[in-house]
């Protein structure tokens, strides 16, 4: 298995009291899997994808990504873990304004010391984005600045990629072709897919689908 939870438990304290928002959760993905994860506004979605990314830590429970327990990891391991082997898309993009197009999509290969020109070059190619490499960020729709955030994650070829409702930002046709390619590019590396997303269509273009409630998986 790349990516376990196992009897997970994640509470916030709150204004109102402690709110217990994953209560006992277990899944698996398996490697170059793609998996849908839906469940109604609140129910912890992008709380589940932030322990999977390592960027929070479970109350209880242990989350394991290709068989390491990252509670159990310092913070430099952790973060070598987010740079090397977890790829992350979110519904903002977070591109980095300052720098071009091109130089986004170097951006995690180099930090994950896997930087390949041909491959970029293949990737620019296939996300459609070969003759905007000199804009930056903010000269680029919506849709094209999402393609860019697919390229600069996939660049890196992590094992696994978590997305945040990657096509939340856009419209249905936009979005639509968005998942496509990202699919196609996902399932061409051999890369694993955990996605949040609001739509029943699009989940259904996955491999599986889980949905959370109360706290667990159904
Ligand atoms: N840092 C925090 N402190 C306190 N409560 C939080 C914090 N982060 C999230 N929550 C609460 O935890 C619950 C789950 O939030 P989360 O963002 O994981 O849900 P979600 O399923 O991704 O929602 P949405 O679909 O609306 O994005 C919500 O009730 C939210 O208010």
């Amino acid at each position: 298995m790349l990516l376990t939870f196992t009897d997970v438990f994640k509470r916030y304290q709150t204004a109102e009291g402690p709110l217990t928002v994953l209560d006992g959760l277990s899944l698996s993905l398996d490697g170059g899997e793609t998996l849908a994860l839906t469940g109604e506004s609140g129910s912890g979605k992008s709380t589940l994808l932030h322990l999977a990314a390592g960027l929070d830590q479970a109350d209880a429970g242990a989350v394991r990504i290709d068989g390491v327990e990252i509670g159990a990891l310092k913070d430099t391991g952790r973060a070598a873990m987010r740079r090397e082997v977890v790829g992350l898309i979110f519904q903002q993009f977070n591109l980095i304004p300052s720098l071009t197009v091109g130089a986004n999509l170097a951006f995690h290969a180099r930090l994950a010391g896997r930087h390949d020109a041909a491959w970029q070059a293949d990737l620019a190619a296939r996300l459609g984005l070969e003759n905007l490499l000199n804009r930056y960020p903010e000269q680029l729709s919506g849709g094209q600045q999402q393609r860019v955030a697919i390229g600069r994650t996939l660049g890196a070829r992590p094992k696994l990629v978590l997305a945040d409702e990657p096509t939340g930002n856009l419209d249905e046709a936009t979005g639509d072709g968005v998942i496509a390619l990202m699919l196609n590019l996902v399932r061409e590396t051999g890369a694993a897919l955990l996605m949040v997303t609001h739509s029943q269509r699009l989940a259904e273009r996955l491999d599986r689908r889980i949905h959370l409630t109360g706290g667990r998986i159904l």
